[in-house]
């Protein structure tokens, strides 16, 4: 089991991580979602060791991988960006992962090389943007490491190399009990692989939830009533506005929902209807909020 326990961190004095808890067992993929710069890559960065906590600690099977070091064989993080490996050739990067990680399966890297067609006597920096992805997934499971940190893996990737990096994720995680997390602005992705929504906001995880459990807490409606929406349903703190156009709402609900159903019927709305909701909407209504960036 890997734990982030109690993990605090600042970076050029501002406050990145603050009393972050996370547990990921084996077996699971987790992804790992928050608005830019609400600290989604040190959360990554630090749990694979990479970055010291200033406060609290990373466990591996409660062994503290920051104070041991050797226990981060059993962790690769994959980065967003191959900028570091673009002047090595396959075999110099083959090399260096086999002399770092020492269950490196270098057979398994290479019948991978061959599934996905990757030329293997290039240096990264020839390889397109799709491949340089694929590369560094095959690299990373060829470790077979325990926990894989994926930072927004699928980023700027056409729709075919997407699916082949995911469909790749869920056949390791179902082949060994692997855990992957995976951190992403493309919510579809995470609804279509992971059994954990971790969501992040201002350094601090604000849920962590089954996906099954996030949809079923929400409800996503459209609202019409004779006039605007009635005070006593605006008024809500568990009803959030998602657009308005006209007398038209569409309205989430955030838990209680049967109750809160029951209330808006009795304002006599002209019509009330439940919509398809997908995890963008939760995104958008627990962590939307104001339009800056950090
Ligand atoms: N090396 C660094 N030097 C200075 N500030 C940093 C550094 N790394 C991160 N930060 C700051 O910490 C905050 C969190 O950054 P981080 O990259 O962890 O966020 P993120 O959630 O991964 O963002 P994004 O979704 O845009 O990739 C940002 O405000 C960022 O500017």
């Amino acid at each position: 089991m890997l734990k982030m326990i109690n993990v605090s961190k600042k970076i050029d004095g501002r406050q990145v991580l603050e009393h972050v808890n996370i547990t990921l067992e084996p077996g699971m993929i987790a992804g790992i979602v928050g608005r830019n710069g609400v600290g989604k890559s040190t959360l990554l960065r630090t749990l694979a060791g990479i970055l010291d906590p200033d406060e609290g600690e990373v466990t591996f099977n409660e062994i503290n991988i920051h104070r041991q070091p050797e226990v981060k064989q059993k962790l690769t993080y994959v980065p967003d960006s191959t900028e570091i490996l673009k002047s090595y050739n396959v075999k110099e990067i083959v090399k260096l992962y086999d002399a770092i990680y020492e269950d490196f399966d270098v057979m398994y890297f290479y019948s991978l090389m061959d599934r996905f067609k990757l030329p293997k006597n290039r240096k990264l920096r020839t390889y397109s943007k799709g491949m340089k992805a694929l590369f560094l997934m095959i690299l990373s499971f060829s470790t077979k490491a325990d926990f894989i940190i994926l930072d927004e893996p699928t980023n700027g990737l056409d729709p075919i190399v997407k699916r082949n990096i995911l469909q790749f994720i869920i056949e390791e995680v179902s082949e060994r009990q692997l855990s992957v997390l995976i951190s992403t602005h493309h919510l579809e992705e995470v609804e279509k692989i992971a059994d954990v929504l971790i969501m992040m906001k201002d350094g601090q995880i604000e849920s962590t939830t089954s996906i099954e459990d996030a949809k079923s807490s929400f409800r996503k409606v459209q609202a019409v009533y004779k006039h605007s929406l009635p005070e006593k349903i605006a008024n809500l703190n568990n009803v959030s506005i998602l657009s308005q156009t006209g007398r038209v709402y569409t309205l989430m609900i955030k838990g209680n929902i049967e109750a809160t159903m029951e209330k808006m019927q009795q304002e006599q709305p002209l019509l009330l209807e439940e919509l398809p909701m997908t995890l963008e909407d939760i995104f958008i209504s627990s962590l939307g909020g104001e339009s800056h960036v950090s």
